[in-house]
């Protein structure tokens, strides 16, 4: 009777340990999706520097930049390559979005040159760079095929109430999908 119930209670362990580790962390979750609303908040002043200096939004050059660097740390951290630089082309996908809404909002709006606007190199863009490795940092701690349904649908969740509403659900959707994509299946 008694190796019984003590069978029992290893059985009830055992589940709640395996409930708990599937999806993402909670607190982990925090931290990421906090961290790319972050540099999704850097997008807005791009996009005020790019208006002055009528610089593209697109610098597909930057991005490589970005990206090999991301590799390269990646691979020293053990994070999996592809999702980080999948992930990473998905943050200038969402902030890229950003920049156009603002851009086509200051069309309309006959908006000329700001009086003052952020230097994108001096400024800028050093925001974005300090952000890379903590947002690989945060990376590491996704585990691949460890999202369920139910865990997706709370991310979804989760995204929407953690980044901040200026930012449509499109954006938001652009932003967590390698998320979503690595947890889900590898
Ligand atoms: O640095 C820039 O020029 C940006 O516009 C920012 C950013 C990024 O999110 O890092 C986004 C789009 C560009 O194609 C390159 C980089």
């Amino acid at each position: 009777m008694k190796k019984l119930l003590h069978l029992l209670l290893v059985g009830i362990f055992l589940t709640i340990i395996s409930c708990k580790s599937q999806g993402l962390p909670e607190s982990e979750k925090e931290i990421l999706l906090k961290l790319i609303d972050k540099r999704l908040s850097v997008a807005p002043l791009v996009a005020k520097s790019k208006w002055n200096t009528k610089a593209p939004i697109d610098d597909p050059a930057r991005e490589k930049v970005i990206l090999d660097g991301v590799q390269a740390k990646a691979k020293k951290m053990v994070v999996d390559e592809n999702f980080a630089r999948d992930f990473f082309q998905a943050q200038f996908e969402g902030g890229k979005i950003v920049q156009r809404q603002l851009h086509n909002q200051w069309k309309g709006e006959n908006q000329g040159l700001f009086d003052t606007s952020p230097d994108l190199a001096h400024e800028v863009r050093p925001i974005l760079d300090s952000l890379t490795p903590q947002l690989l940092m945060e990376l590491k701690k996704i585990k691949p095929n460890s999202c369920d349904t139910h865990s997706l649908k709370k991310l979804n969740r989760d995204a929407r109430k953690i980044i901040n509403p200026i930012f449509n659900d499109q954006v938001v959707e652009t932003v967590i999908k390698p998320i979503k994509n690595y947890c889900k299946s590898h």
